[in-house]
């Protein structure tokens, strides 16, 4: 109808024109969710899978909004491991992140506020690099500086959503993989799982520009879930970009969010 043919160009036209800076601060855009799908691939941790949950032109803003921010990934302490050997970048908030906030909260309920969401973070994999076997989840054995994450910043991260915003067209290996989550069986999921692998392996999610994987890191207690325990696989070639949006358990302190510059009306 020409109604939906509006949107699709309303949509795609304001962040493209903006200011050209590509700060995503042009004051034209605006924040339009798409339709994206969501399916569960398991419910018990619950893992649901998203298809177009970043559209291409907020995909396109993030890559350039982060190109010269990229350093050595850390983990848990700040330390740069072997286990780690991506690019991060952390991104601010502009008018297209923040518009990836709301839906990111938006997704988890109205219980869940935008201020309990971590500054976004970019993850960036050339050939031979990964993310080894971990969990999102802080554990206070684990992590040097969990006394401060946890006491001053909204407690642990009751759930992870990861997001590929870019897949060079040459990219193999790349895949995100849950060894103790089963893999789903019917073949119609093998358009985003990874069907080679053997099933003791559990499921493996391969990278696709725009989809997300969610789940939930903790218990009803707030104990950390073992069963998350995921891996980002070695691309083996070209290039990989992922976003990581994490929500704690209550709102974050503006040290660590930042001024929130654009308010909810
Ligand atoms: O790269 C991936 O597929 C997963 C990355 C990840 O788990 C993380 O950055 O915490
Ligand atoms: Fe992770």
């Amino acid at each position: 109808s020409h109604e939906t043919h509006d949107e699709v160009t309303e949509a795609q036209t304001p962040i493209a024109t903006g200011n050209g800076d590509g700060n995503g601060d042009g004051d034209s855009f605006e924040c339009k969710h798409p339709p994206y799908t969501t399916q569960i691939v398991s419910s018990s941790p619950l893992l649901v899978y998203l298809k177009g949950f970043l559209t291409p032109e907020e995909r396109a803003h993030l890559r350039s909004a982060s190109r010269d921010a990229f350093r050595r990934s850390a983990i848990g302490g700040g330390s740069r491991s072997a286990q780690r050997t991506s690019s991060s970048a952390y991104i601010g908030r502009d008018p297209v992140v923040h518009c990836i906030e709301e839906r990111a909260a938006a997704f988890q309920g109205h219980d869940v506020s935008r201020a309990q969401l971590e500054p976004l973070q970019l993850v960036r994999y050339a050939p031979s690099e990964r993310y080894n076997l971990h969990t999102d989840w802080f554990s206070d054995k684990s992590d040097a500086d969990a006394g401060w994450k946890l006491a001053t910043n909204g407690g642990n991260r009751i759930s992870s959503f990861f997001s590929y915003v870019y897949v060079s067209s040459d990219t193999t290996g790349g895949g995100t993989n849950f060894p103790l989550i089963s893999a789903p069986k019917d073949e119609r999921w093998c358009d985003v799982v990874d069907c080679d692998e053997p099933w003791e392996r559990g499921v493996t999610f391969r990278p696709i520009e725009g989809n997300a994987i969610f789940w939930a890191n903790l218990y009803a207690d707030g104990s950390g879930d073992q069963r998350t325990l995921h891996a980002g696989l070695p691309v083996t070639s070209g290039d990989k970009i992922g976003i990581n949006i994490w929500t704690r358990q209550a709102m974050l302190a503006e040290e660590v969010r930042g001024v929130d510059e654009y308010p909810e009306v």
